[in-house]
């Protein structure tokens, strides 16, 4: 999201609500259940798969909860609610990303019934419903005892990974239960997502005619952080731009046919990483009088918020009124390739059990 609302003293706070979803007779959610596949007798070779995601609302009613979540039970403002329910609103009403979750976690079990262990898949949300306690408390209920964990973003952070992995222990201690987890960290150069990463970037440029390809300027970009956090030794910018190497060689791009951007910067008001994905389009513009860019967001790994909107709309706004082509292929969600990664790392961390 943008920081088109840095907040004054004297607006509003409309919640703490409290962070439950609202049901009502037609509403029908996407992952009704932690529980994904089939889920026969647990034995002792059985092991659980802990699938973990950002969680998304599936109705605008859900919004308040889900932003008290994120917000850590600090207010929300009317105005900070009015627009990112405007967001919502420009791309459907709803988040897409549990129907991407879902979808992403079947293909990769499919996956991994080929390598003959006996996987039981289970989601958990970090924001919303069903929350990643219910899936550890789903977990012990079945009699799981030993559990590969997964967060569907490639990039480690203490904001973001860490946080995932810590609610599994605090569940783990609030159901005084035991479960052996093994956790994978990252991903972000395993050859499969480098790959699917980089027939993105081919994608992009195909969209161009024949002659103007030469010309094409790749933008990659991941969701912005705090600078403070990168200064206190946090991996996830290195991370990023170890990945978008990879992914620019792969693609066969020269070092000036790409170029590196962060984007949804929060609205914290210190200083997040830059530059934002809507301010750099323009300098590439005036500074290199570049008019052709394909934009991928490496660090996202299904079609949500934050690129429907971040960079469909805002973007897309912010390029046309430069005179810009920008072309955004669609994210990996369930790529062969990407599933097939997520699938092996899963298995590898699996034998340290
Ligand atoms: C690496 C860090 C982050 C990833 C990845 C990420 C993905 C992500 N975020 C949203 C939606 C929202 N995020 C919001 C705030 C927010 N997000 C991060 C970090 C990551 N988000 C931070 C540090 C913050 C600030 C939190 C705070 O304490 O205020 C918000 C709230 C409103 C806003 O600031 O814009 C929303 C909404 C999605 C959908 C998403 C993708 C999976
Ligand atoms: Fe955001
Ligand atoms: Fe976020």
């Amino acid at each position: 999201m943008t920081k088109q609302s840095q907040l004054p003293d004297t607006e509003t706070a409309v919640n703490p609500y409290p962070p439950v979803r609202i049901v009502n007779d037609s509403f029908a959610p996407s992952l009704p259940s932690t529980r994904i596949g089939e889920h026969g007798p647990v034995t002792d070779a059985t092991i659980g798969v802990l699938f973990m995601a950002y969680g998304g609302p599936e109705s605008l009613d859900e919004m308040p909860g889900y932003l008290a979540d994120i917000r850590s039970g600090r207010p929300t403002y009317a105005e900070v609610l009015e627009e990112i329910s405007g967001n919502y609103e420009a791309i459907g009403g709803k988040s897409p990303l549990p129907e991407f979750t879902r979808a992403q976690i079947e293909a990769t079990m499919t996956q991994l019934q080929t390598t003959g262990g006996d996987y039981r898949a289970y989601a958990g949300m970090r924001h919303w419903s069903p929350w990643i306690e219910d899936a550890v408390r789903d977990m012990l209920d079945d009699g799981i005892q030993r559990a590969v964990a997964i967060v569907l973003a490639p990039h480690y952070s203490k904001l973001s990974v860490e946080k995932y992995q810590k609610k599994i222990k605090a569940a783990l201690e609030m159901y005084h239960g035991q479960i052996e987890f093994v956790f994978v960290n990252e991903y972000h150069t395993e050859p499969g997502y480098i790959t699917a990463m980089a027939d993105r970037v081919r994608m992009g440029i195909a969209e161009f005619p024949e002659d103007q390809r030469g010309s094409v300027h790749t933008v990659l970009s991941a969701h912005s952080l705090p600078v403070r956090v990168i200064r206190e030794g946090d991996p996830y910018a290195d991370q990023l731009l170890e990945s978008a190497r990879l992914i620019a060689q792969q693609a066969g791009l020269r070092d000036d046919q790409w170029s590196w951007s962060y984007q949804s910067e929060g609205r914290s008001p210190e200083p997040w990483l830059g530059p934002q994905l809507e301010d750099w389009l323009p300098q590439l513009k005036e500074e290199r009088g570049i008019d052709k860019v394909v934009s991928i967001a490496i660090g996202f790994v299904s079609d949500h918020v934050e690129i429907l909107f971040d960079i469909d709309i805002e973007a897309q706004k912010v390029a046309r009124e430069i005179g810009m082509k920008l072309v955004r292929p669609p994210a990996l969600n369930t790529d062969p390739l990407f599933i097939g990664t997520l699938a092996s790392v899963i298995h590898t961390k699996a034998q340290e059990l």
